[in-house]
Order: C-alpha cells, then sequence, then structure tokens
C-alpha cells in the first residue's frame, strides 16, 4: 500500500511539467489593479515600485531610458516580467488639441478603433474671467484657484443612450461601454500630460466626458475602486465627481455600491414635461428620481450633492424655471445642495442658444434667495476646441465633432 501511494507521488510529480492549466491571459496593468500585479509581478515591492510610476505620470512599460517616460527605479528584472507577463497599453493617442484656457482635449484610439475622448483641465491660477461666479468672495475664489489642482474629465462609454436634446454626445447613440482599463487609462493619460507639459499636479476627476455612468455602472464602480486604491493611483473620493442624467430611481441606487465619491445630479428641466424635451429617454418623475437621491444620501451620509442645470436661451432658463427647480430641491434641505449653472454650449442642434449672462444672473439670483443654496454660473471652459461639456462626440470614422460641424455649416 506505502509502496503505491509512494508510486502515485512520483506519477503526480512526473507529470507535474505536462500541466495542462490554463497559461494565464496577459492583461494590462489597470486590469489587474494592486493585487493582480503583485501577483504577476510576484512581489509586492516591484508591484508597488510600478503604481508608483504610474501615479507620476511615468511609463512603466518604458524601456528607453532616454525617453522622459522612462522610470530608472524599476529594476531590469522587473521590466523584463512586465514585457513578459503584461499586457502593454490598448489604446494610441492620436490626437492631443489645446484650447488657449488652458483645456487639453486628448482623441484616444481604443483596441476596436473607436474613438474617446478626454479632457485634462489645468487650475485656472489668476483671476477670474468673467463676473459670473459670484458665489464666493474674489479673495476666497482666487485662493481657491490657487490651491486648486488639474482636473480630468473621463469619459464613460462610446456616445450614449440618454439621448439629451443639447448633448452632442446624445447625438451619437450609443455605440459601447468602456471597460474598467479604458476608464482608467484616461486618468493614467491625464497623469502623463500633466508631467509632460508641466501643469498644475492632477487632483480631480470628474465622470462629465461621453456617455452616462450609471449606464456602466460595474466598469465605473471597479475603475473607482481602482482610483481610490491608496497603492494604485491613490485618489481622494471626495475629489472625485460622478455627474448623471439619473436614468432611473434603480440608477441611482447604483451610488450605495460605490466609494463616497461626489455626486452630481444633471437636472436641467424640473417639470416633468420640460425635462422630456431635454432628456427624451427619461420615464420616471422627477420627484421620483429625487427620492432615489435623497434616500441614497441618507444611507451614504452624503452632506450634499451638486445638482446641474444646462441653460439654454428660452427653454428652460425663466424665472418660473427657476422656480420649479426650488420646488424640486427643497426637501433635501438648506445645506445639502450645491447648484451649478451651465450655459449651453453650442451643439448646433434645434438652434439652440446659450442663455444670455442677464437671464443667468437673474436665475441664479432667484435660486439663491428662494432656495438659500450656493449658486455658482460656471464659466465654460474648452469652448473653442469642442472640449467643454456636452461637445465630445467621435465618428465611427475617428473624425471627431463631425456631427457638429455638419450641424454648425448648416446653420451659417
Ligand atoms: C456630458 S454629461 C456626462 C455625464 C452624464 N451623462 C450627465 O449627463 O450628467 C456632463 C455634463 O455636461 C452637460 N452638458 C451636456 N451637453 C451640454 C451642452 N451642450 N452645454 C453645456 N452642458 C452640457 C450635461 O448636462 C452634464 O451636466
Ligand atoms: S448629457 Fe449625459 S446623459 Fe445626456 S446624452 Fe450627454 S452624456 Fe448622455
Amino acid at each position: 500500500m506505502v509502496s503505491s501511494i509512494a508510486a502515485e507521488n512520483t506519477l503526480v510529480k512526473a507529470s507535474k511539467p505536462l500541466s495542462t492549466d490554463p497559461i494565464p491571459q496577459k492583461e494590462t496593468i489597470l486590469k489587474l489593479g494592486t493585487d493582480g500585479l503583485e501577483r504577476v509581478l510576484e512581489g509586492k515591492g516591484r508591484a508597488r515600485m510600478v503604481w508608483r510610476a504610474v501615479r507620476e505620470g511615468l511609463d512603466p512599460h518604458e524601456t528607453d531610458p532616454a525617453s522622459p517616460m522612462f522610470d530608472s527605479r524599476i529594476t531590469s528584472r522587473t521590466r523584463a516580467i512586465l514585457q513578459e507577463r503584461v499586457l502593454g497599453p490598448q489604446w494610441t493617442l492620436v490626437q492631443r488639441t489645446s484650447s488657449t484656457c488652458g483645456t487639453l482635449k486628448l482623441l484616444i484610439r481604443l483596441h476596436d478603433g473607436l474613438m474617446v475622448e478626454t479632457v485634462v483641465i489645468p487650475a485656472r491660477l489668476g483671476p477670474r474671467s468673467n463676473g459670473l461666479a459670484r458665489g464666493m468672495s474674489r479673495e476666497a475664489e482666487d485662493s481657491l484657484a490657487l490651491a486648486s489642482r488639474s482636473t480630468v474629465c473621463v469619459s464613460s462609454q462610446v456616445g450614449c443612450a440618454q439621448a439629451c436634446a443639447f448633448c452632442l454626445t446624445g447625438t451619437m447613440g450609443f455605440v459601447r461601454h468602456l471597460s474598467m482599463d479604458e476608464i482608467l487609462m484616461q486618468v493614467q493619460l491625464a497623469l502623463q500630460k500633466v508631467r509632460a507639459e508641466g501643469l498644475p499636479g492632477l487632483r480631480n476627476v470628474v465622470f462629465m466626458g461621453m456617455g452616462e455612468p450609471l449606464n456602466n455602472h460595474r466598469a465605473v464602480r471597479h475603475a473607482l475602486a481602482c482610483m481610490t486604491d491608496p497603492h494604485a493611483f491613490a485618489l481622494s473620493p471626495s475629489f472625485i465627481t460622478l455627474s448623471t442624467v439619473a436614468p432611473s430611481p434603480g440608477h441611482v441606487r447604483h451610488f450605495l455600491d460605490m466609494p463616497k465619491i461626489r455626486l452630481a445630479w444633471s437636472v436641467h428641466g424640473a417639470a416633468d414635461g420640460l425635462r422630456r424635451t431635454l432628456v427624451p429617454t427619461t420615464s420616471s418623475s422627477m420627484v421620483e428620481l429625487r427620492e432615489a437621491f435623497r434616500e441614497v444620501m441618507a444611507q451614504r451620509g452624503d452632506t450634499y450633492i451638486f445638482i446641474e442645470v444646462t441653460l439654454i436661451e428660452g427653454v428652460n432658463d425663466s424665472l418660473d424655471d427657476a422656480e420649479a427647480l426650488v420646488e424640486l430641491l427643497r426637501p433635501f434641505g438648506r445645506t445639502a445642495v450645491k447648484v451649478n449653472l451651465i450655459p449651453y454650449n453650442d451643439t448646433g442642434v434645434n438652434g439652440w442658444m446659450p442663455s444670455p449672462s442677464g437671464n443667468i444672473l437673474a436665475f441664479q439670483t432667484y435660486v439663491r434667495a428662494h432656495g438659500g443654496w450656493l449658486t455658482f454660473a460656471r464659466t465654460p471652459r474648452g469652448r473653442e476646441d469642442s472640449s467643454a461639456c456636452g461637445q465630445l462626440a467621435t465618428g465611427f470614422s475617428g473624425q471627431p465633432q463631425e456631427k457638429m460641424l455638419k450641424a454648425q455649416a448648416l446653420k451659417s
């Protein structure tokens, strides 16, 4: 008996090299995260070294010591394992455009040829450029600008199913979800750009690029976990904002499975009829959506929510619209709301125009006086290179903004 067990053991040992274990699939650093990379590199120290390079805007895959992206602290052994077992970037930066106000728009080709856009918004250093942001004193605003850092506006989908009437991404329809690493790749590229171009350090992430993040909540949740992992991107959840149009109360409840990032609700029209004109895919009432947010905030312990309203002249910028907004938001309470009024960026649809500053000021004054909330009129940035909110769209041919350019040509 003993000898037969010994014989079996010998057989097991002898058969080991012939193991039929599947060869582990190569993944990118971003997909592996901290634990996965640690396993693949067989060492916590190696994995931490690689992630530090990512955080500092260096490229761990760069092998040319003369390249500014090369990290000399990564050992040759780690570099060799990376080359052998870790998939390199599966995307290409095909275009970088900038506007005079400093925003950078990055057009990125994904592995299947589809394109996505990401915007890097450096802190605005210096005095404010217009008189609209009157929510705080000049001193407070200027010191905030000096203390603040760059922001990356990330996309979560190619196209979007929500079809908001004023948004260029909405006119593309839904093309596909971005994977977790495709979302993270945008943060990684932003870190690299910030380093290469000497911009203020990256601190803020806003999900305000292409797509509706809550329609892609799984990938977004995994990406958030990696962004906030102290050994990966190490970003603070309190500087990450997820903006959603809130497709349904069920979608809003996905916030319960996410880190404690900041919530932003794109409201646009408080009255159900107006909301359906602007966001035609809305099927729940605004009260139902508001109650879903209140429930989520109570459970997560959120102290405030950002409310976004894109103001279009003659469409949703009257004092009646401001009054409906105040009534909708009142149950949140005196301190739990911060309202951002965003002048519509022309996307060439419906002949709509941005609200004139007088209308915005009147709307802002009304909401402040009757709701008592901090209400900011946001200065659009990146309009000239079409990187402002709602101006992001990529054609299947890879020609950015082709629809907007066509529509604008028709208008003029
Ligand atoms: C492009 S969306 C992406 C995030 C999410 N889908 C949402 O709607 O909140 C980000 C913000 O841009 C705003 N936006 C869209 N189109 C716009 C436009 N043409 N002008 C100004 N803001 C716009 C949206 O209302 C939203 O607040
Ligand atoms: S505003 Fe947001 S939800 Fe609406 S179409 Fe654009 S990306 Fe989608």
